[in-house]
């Protein structure tokens, strides 16, 4: 087990991601005042450990200083707390509660998508999450279903959203220099790909993003590459699938709006879902069939949104992007066209098709110490980006041990620990589908003829399906046997037979002492010696018969 701090000991890798891995950990003893949660010795928590490029970016450690306190004050029933926070040495840390259950990316891909219902109501609590944290002035910038935990609460799935602030930290102009984008291009806001300042909508964006996936299994805007995936942000209009219901719908389609005014406030989506919710169910009454109808007067706007610290007016207007798509905002990590010093060349000529990429992988951040690629030979910093990002989501969705060579905890000697054997984890009951068909399959949005819903179940995840990309743990050795002692230690031969054979004769003598006393035998013989005496008379009688025999045999050979 590794230390982190003094209070902490790292136990086992939970997962890693674009900015970090987090591991189960447990306390070592109470943290002192700073922490918002000083918790016991004992307990277990979660731990990100985020990456090297950021804790050694001055800038990075810096703002993870300076935040502190919003991270440490953010409490909601739906939002991961953070208890601490440590910075020893080069390395940054986040003590957050641990959550026992999948992420919503995971239990989506092995559990398919969500009833419109469950949607609204899931989502309808991250809005909530939002609704506070907005208030607070606190964007996240990076909502997608993978910052999203599913605690197991009494038989039913509670998220809670994490990662607060990360986006933020990662959001380094030490990093951010080259060329690189750190984000996910699926849930990128308008306003976040083109480097225009942003305000709390973008997590509005996110959410319509992700409310879309659930119901649907994928978000709306695909594509052969991340930029492209962009580029359908800037211009594309969403296509309404046939099996979300019309109240639904217009909820999405307001939080995709390309101009953040026009999305609904936090508290407005939560207000807006749960009447969706209420509308869609197979008990609903007219009026809550008339109010989700109407679901589009609740999406007021925020009049007052939180904007993002550093991101108004940070747009360069000289760094225009391919497709005037926007411009190069070197503090806009999570939401950054690369500046390809192209003008407006087709984005296609900066970044290959290379078949398809996965338009929810994260791209990992660029060493600062890296050159910069400048020859025309050289692949573009997009393609070793989206490589290392398939890399790295393939290893996290199968919940991989660590290399411990990309361990940044390796690094110190001391620190090294037995590999952590995997948990066994249950299979998890199938989900009711409720209410609506399949997906893909035509439907007519009809509320009263639905199904009563039920509320969503959650069970834990089944064992991934592949065997971890790094190498699998090794079993462990069975203990050795404790090596016994010799009895015969000077290896005499023939002792341990001797011992038998003395054994044998004290059973034999004992035994035929207990038959001479406890049985009729005196009576059959007709003697009423004791034993040792008629022993001593047989022996004697033995011994004059071997003597006589000896002495007959030797008489007869001296005739
Ligand atoms: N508090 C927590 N308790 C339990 N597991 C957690 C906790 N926080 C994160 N995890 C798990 O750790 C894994 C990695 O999390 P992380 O946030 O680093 O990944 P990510 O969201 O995919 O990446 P990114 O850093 O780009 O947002 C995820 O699988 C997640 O389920």
């Amino acid at each position: 087990m590794r230390p982190v701090g003094s209070k902490y000991l790292l136990e086992e890798p939970l997962g890693r991601g674009a900015t970090g891995t987090v591991w189960r950990a447990r306390q070592r003893e109470t943290a002192g005042a700073e922490a918002a949660v000083p918790g016991q010795p004992g307990e277990t928590v979660a731990i990100k450990v985020l990456k090297e490029e950021l804790a050694n970016d001055a800038d990075v450690v810096m703002r993870f200083l300076r935040e502190r306190s919003v991270l440490l004050r953010l409490t909601h029933p739906n939002i991961v707390r953070v208890r601490d926070l440590v910075v020893e040495g080069d390395l940054l840390a986040l003590v957050m509660d641990l959550v026992e259950g999948p992420d919503l990316h995971r239990y989506l891909r092995e559990n398919g998508p969500f009833s419109p219902m469950a949607a609204a109501l899931l989502t309808a609590q991250v809005a909530d999450a939002l609704a506070s944290s907005h208030a607070d002035g606190v964007v996240h910038r990076d909502l997608k279903p993978a910052n999203v935990l599913l605690k197991q609460d009494g038989g039913q799935m509670h998220p809670l959203l994490t990662d607060f602030g990360i986006a933020r930290l990662a959001d380094s102009p030490g990093l951010t220099r080259t060329h690189e984008f750190v984000g996910t291009p699926a849930y990128v806001a308008p306003e976040g790909a083109e480097g225009r300042p942003q305000t709390s909508a973008v997590d509005i964006y996110g959410a319509g993003i992700m409310l879309y996936e659930l119901v649907t299994g994928r978000p709306p805007f695909g594509g052969g590459s991340a930029l492209e995936v962009l580029h359908q942000h800037l211009s594309a209009e969403p296509r309404r699938p046939s099996t979300i219901p019309d109240p639904l719908w217009t909820v999405i389609e307001r939080c995709l709006r390309k101009n953040p005014d026009e999305r609904p406030s936090a508290e407005n989506l939560a207000r807006g879902l749960r009447t969706v919710a209420e509308g869609v169910g197979v008990h609903a009454t007219s009026a809550q069939i008339a109010a989700a109808e109407g679901v589009a007067a609740l999406l007021a706007p925020d009049p007052a949104p939180a904007t993002v610290p550093g991101m108004a007016g940070a747009a360069d207007p000289t760094q225009v992007l391919p497709h005037g798509a926007g411009s190069y905002d070197p503090n806009g990590a999570t939401s950054v066209l690369p500046h390809t010093g192209t003008g407006d060349a087709d984005p296609t000529s900066v970044l290959p098709h290379r078949g398809a990429s996965d338009p929810t992988s994260v791209m990992p951040p660029v060493p600062p110490n890296q050159p910069p690629s400048g020859g025309p030979e050289d692949p573009h910093p997009w393609q070793n980006q989206l490589r290392a990002a398939r890399d790295r989501n393939e290893q996290t969705q199968v919940q991989s041990y660590l290399d411990p060579g990309e361990d940044p905890l390796r690094r110190r000697p001391q620190r090294q620990v037995a590999r952590p054997q995997p948990q066994p984890r249950q299979r998890p009951q199938q989900r009711p589908q409720q209410g609506y068909p399949p997906q893909g399959q035509p439907q007519q949005y009809a509320p009263q003829r639905q199904p009563q819903q039920q509320p969503q179940r959650y069970a834990p995840a089944p064992p991934p399906p592949q065997q971890p990309a790094s190498r699998p743990p090794r079993e462990p050795r069975p203990p050795r046997e404790p090596r016994r002692r010799s009895a015969n230690p000077m290896k005499i031969p023939g002792l341990g037979c001797l011992k038998g054979c003395l054994f044998t004769i004290i059973i034999l003598v004992v035994a035929g002492w207990l038959i001479w006393e406890l049985s009729p035998l005196q009576g059959w013989i007709g003697t009423t010696k004791g034993y040792w005496e008629q022993l001593t008379d047989w022996f004697q009688t033995a011994t004059d018969w071997v003597g006589d025999l000896s002495s007959g045999s030797g008489s007869g050979s001296g005739q």
